[in-house]
């Protein structure tokens, strides 16, 4: 358990400061994503459980080690916190290749690790290459590489795939989570997707003006009407054509297509990408044995 508990004065563009003040545990293994408007203090939760800044007071236990307790007077410099962080910009080193940066990060040299973190990764062929010569989508793969170098016991990334287009930010989602199952990390992910936090995430907690109004799975954060007596299905919009007055909508569901008639009035405000909520009547349905 991952039991973080603390206050912070911050300020704002606004005239008043306000209180970062958030008491949070998480379940080790969890996959917990953090979802606010901008400015709401997200990021200063994150640079505070990697150490980089400091709360006014309060505590941060991770299983058994006390990485921060204000009235103790212990504050654990960042180094010595097993994390692995991700941000938008790679902040990969350009005068290493692909390999040596991931080296950098290891403690100890680690031949295993590392193969096992190129293949996972899908960039062994890139391993000689400069950084400067790879794509967006390829630098946060050996970002990512290179976060799981430390061993780290939680994994933060702070909006890590907001810079990439939509087809490389659904593979890199699939990595992520790979890699957050194979090396039983807690991760904690900053995100303004909606999609994203509910394919990701097992717990939701939303953040505004500093404290948390709403904590749960993304179905009780996201999806407050209940709809009764229905088939619900969740999915993804791939597409939305026009066919004479209606529209098509193309819905991924697991890894099925199913395609939906819409009015126009349906589809209001629906855009490829967005995750949705598919109800279906039930009265008569036809199930088949497979
Ligand atoms: N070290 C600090 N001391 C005081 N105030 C800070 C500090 N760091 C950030 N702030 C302020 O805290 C507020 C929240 O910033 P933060 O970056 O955590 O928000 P955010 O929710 O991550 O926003 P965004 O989604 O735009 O990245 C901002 O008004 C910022 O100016």
């Amino acid at each position: 358990m991952i039991k973080i508990k603390i206050k912070k004065k911050l300020i704002s563009t606004d005239i008043k400061p306000f209180y970062l003040d958030i008491d949070l545990q998480i379940k080790n293994n969890q996959f917990i994503t953090i979802f606010g408007k901008s400015g709401s203090g997200k990021t200063t939760i994150l640079r505070t459980i990697a150490g980089l800044e400091k709360a006014d007071e309060g505590f941060i236990h991770v299983v058994d080690e006390v990485w921060l307790d204000t009235k103790k007077g212990i504050n654990l410099p960042p180094q010595k916190r097993k994390i692995g962080f991700l941000f938008q910009d790679y902040a990969l080193f350009p005068n290493m290749n692909v390999e040596e940066n991931i080296k950098f990060a290891m403690e100890k040299e680690d031949k295993n690790l590392l193969e096992e973190l190129l293949e996972i990764l899908d960039i062994k062929n890139l391993r000689k290459r400069n950084i400067n010569t790879l794509s967006g989508g390829q630098k946060q793969r050996v970002a990512l590489a290179r976060a799981i170098a430390r061993k780290p016991k939680i994994l933060l990334l702070d909006e890590p795939l907001s810079a990439l287009d939509y087809q490389m930010r659904q593979m890199l989602q699939k990595e992520i989570l790979k890699i957050h199952k194979r090396f039983n990390l807690t991760t904690i992910m900053v995100s303004h997707d909606r999609a994203e936090v509910f394919k990701m995430s097992e717990k939701v907690i939303v953040i505004e003006n500093g404290k948390i109004i709403k904590e749960g799975t993304p179905e009780d954060v996201f999806l407050e009407e209940k709809i009764s007596g229905k088939v619900k299905i969740y999915g993804e919009i791939l597409d939305i054509k026009k066919e004479d007055i209606v529209y098509v909508i193309t819905i991924l569901v697991g890894n099925d297509i199913l395609k939906v008639v819409a009015t126009e009035e349906e589809i209001k405000g629906l855009k490829v990408g967005d995750l949705v909520l598919l109800s279906v009547k039930a009265f008569s349905p036809i199930i088949i044995k497979v």
